[in-house]
């Protein structure tokens, strides 16, 4: 079990990592941890992931109170409302990555699951992926529509926007985001009539061996 200042320095370390791999860019994109049952560190708003400060992350109470650090996300309440809804969930990586950014902008897709399984390591990290409707960022809308998903699912897509994606840690939240964003980065390669998606027992298999 990791200390506050262990878990500090993991989400500076990986959100520059992230940056420097190209799945955040400039400003965009925020990180958050559940530090205990009351309290949860955040990226301040504006900050780039890729130029985070240790001390200067934010520090909110699971009830949204501002307690140290400089000023959160304007995305924590939707942060917030994933950890009361999925308690299972101990950390949250929101970005605008490229490939799926670009399917949450897609006119004609299923928002009851946009990526059907077509390899088995997304069956194994991910599963499904609902999408939430288009709303500003930072507005309090968000909120209830991903807490709503979240009750089911680790990883959301939200419409015109980019995605959320819980896990049991820091790290295990951006595994899983990577993988979504490598089956998005595919799905959007192969063209759609080529793709052999796997069946229903193929993905049951999979469940009962790795679920
Ligand atoms: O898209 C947005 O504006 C936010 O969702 C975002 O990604 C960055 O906002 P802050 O975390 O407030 O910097
Ligand atoms: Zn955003």
């Amino acid at each position: 079990m990791k200390n506050e200042a262990e878990l500090r320095a993991q989400m500076v370390n990986y959100g520059r990592d992230l940056f420097l791999r190209g799945y955040a860019t400039g400003g965009a994109g925020n990180l958050s941890i559940r530090l205990d049952d009351c309290r949860i560190l955040a990226t301040p708003t504006g900050a780039s992931l890729g130029r985070l400060v240790a001390e200067a992350l934010s520090v909110v109470t699971m009830e949204g109170e501002h307690l140290s650090g400089d000023r959160p996300s304007k995305e924590v309440d939707f942060h917030r409302a994933i950890y009361h809804a999925a308690p299972e969930a101990k950390a949250i990586v929101h970005l605008h990555s490229t490939h799926l950014t670009a399917l949450s902008c897609k006119k004609h897709i299923n928002t009851e699951n946009v990526l059907q399984a077509f390899t088995p390591y997304y069956v194994m990290r991910v599963g499904q992926l609902p999408c939430i409707p288009y709303f500003r960022p930072g507005s309090e809308e968000i909120a209830p529509a991903l807490a709503e998903k979240a009750i089911k699912h680790r990883a959301i897509l939200m419409a015109n926007h980019g995605a959320v994606v819980y896990g049991k840690d820091l790290l295990d939240a951006g595994d899983n985001y990577e993988e979504l964003e490598e089956t998005a980065k595919l799905f959007n390669l192969i063209p759609n009539e080529e793709l052999r998606f796997l069946s229903t027992d193929e993905v049951n298999e999979l469940n009962q061996v790795f679920g």
